[in-house]
């Protein structure tokens, strides 16, 4: 059973990723998907007909790593062929995820693919800066690194981003064309091309300072709020009054329609979505005011 793990901080392009990938890997394919926040969200925007496994609440590099190792071997257990597609949660260790799967591996047969990091190029020197080596765990510990949000930065800088990246981890094999205007096909054609000397994982062991403690919050909307409400919500967000937001995502009903909210402190899109089963949004981040966070939604959606 080949396994593939695609990670990346928060908000780096995961899912994107992963969901061009699919129709490219056969039927028999299995998408574990691990959310740190206590409400799954990522489940519904991989590409329908795919089975997929959520396992969310904690991630799967450290509290969820047994839950994670059994999901692991029941799938191998079930059927042989398959291949298992990862997306850690984009606070995870993916020195600790790889080393979960192989130990699991090493009982069911599995065999992992190259390791897989989408790094946001526009939020790399921001989330080195503050995150330092537990950040730069999913870059030191790839075999292969595409970047995204490219088109945001000049020629120039873009080269140096590449070069620092390069630096940190000089085996790993980058894409260095636009991955989001692409097929699965050529990224996958790509993957393949990747030749992986033997690797060797390498665990800082780093935790995060305790100013920098990362958690998450589900803010119910229990009715609807405007298009406008949704902005105002997002720029205090970004005046740091109720913490650090890294990362906000799920869907809001306004009157008319749903608005799918997809934030991270350097982009954020709203766009058509059909009603969701849950009505709100999860929010990672640190410092967060949970209390006047939920409050503040309450009192604007009616
Ligand atoms: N313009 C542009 N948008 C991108 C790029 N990469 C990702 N996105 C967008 O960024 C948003 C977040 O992408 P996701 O695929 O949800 O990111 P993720 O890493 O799965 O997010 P989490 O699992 O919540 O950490 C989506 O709206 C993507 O379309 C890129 O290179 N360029």
């Amino acid at each position: 059973m080949k396994v593939r793990i695609i990670s990346g901080f928060l908000g780096a392009g995961k899912t994107t990723f992963l969901n061009k990938l699919l129709p490219e890997l056969g039927e028999q394919t299995v998408v574990i998907e691990n959310e740190f926040g206590e409400v799954s969200i990522d489940s519904g925007r991989v590409k329908d007909g795919i089975p997929v496994r959520e396992i969310y609440a904690g991630c799967i590099c450290c509290s969820l790593a047994a839950d994670f190792q059994q999901a692991l071997k029941d799938i191998a257990v079930e059927q042989k062929e398959q291949q298992v597609l990862i997306e850690p949660s984009g606070v995870g260790r993916l020195s600790d995820v790889a080393k979960a799967c192989k130990d699991a591996g090493n009982q069911a047969g599995i065999e992992i693919e190259p390791l897989i990091t989408i790094v946001d190029v526009t939020a790399f020197e921001e989330d080195r800066k503050q995150f330092g080596q537990f950040y730069l765990d999913q870059i030191k510990n790839a075999d292969v690194i595409f970047l995204s949000y490219i088109e945001e930065l000049s020629e120039a800088d873009l080269s140096v981003r590449m070069e620092e990246i390069h630096m940190l981890n000089p085996k790993a094999a980058i894409y260095k064309e636009n991955w989001i205007e692409k097929d699965g096909r050529e990224l996958l054609a790509f993957l393949k091309s990747v030749k992986l000397e033997s690797r060797k994982l390498f665990f800082s062991h780093a935790e995060l300072p305790e100013e920098h403690s990362f958690s998450s919050v589900f803010l119910e909307s229990n009715g609807h709020a405007s298009e406008k409400e949704i902005r105002q919500w997002i720029a205090k967000w970004d005046s740091g009054c109720y913490g650090t937001i890294l990362r906000a995502k799920g869907i809001i009903l306004t009157e008319k329609t749903a608005v799918a909210v997809d934030y991270t402190p350097y982009h954020y899109t709203l766009s058509a979505a059909e009603a969701p089963e849950e009505n709100g949004l999860v929010l990672i981040g640190y410092h967060l005011d949970k209390k006047a966070l939920a409050a503040d939604m309450e009192r604007r959606t009616s």
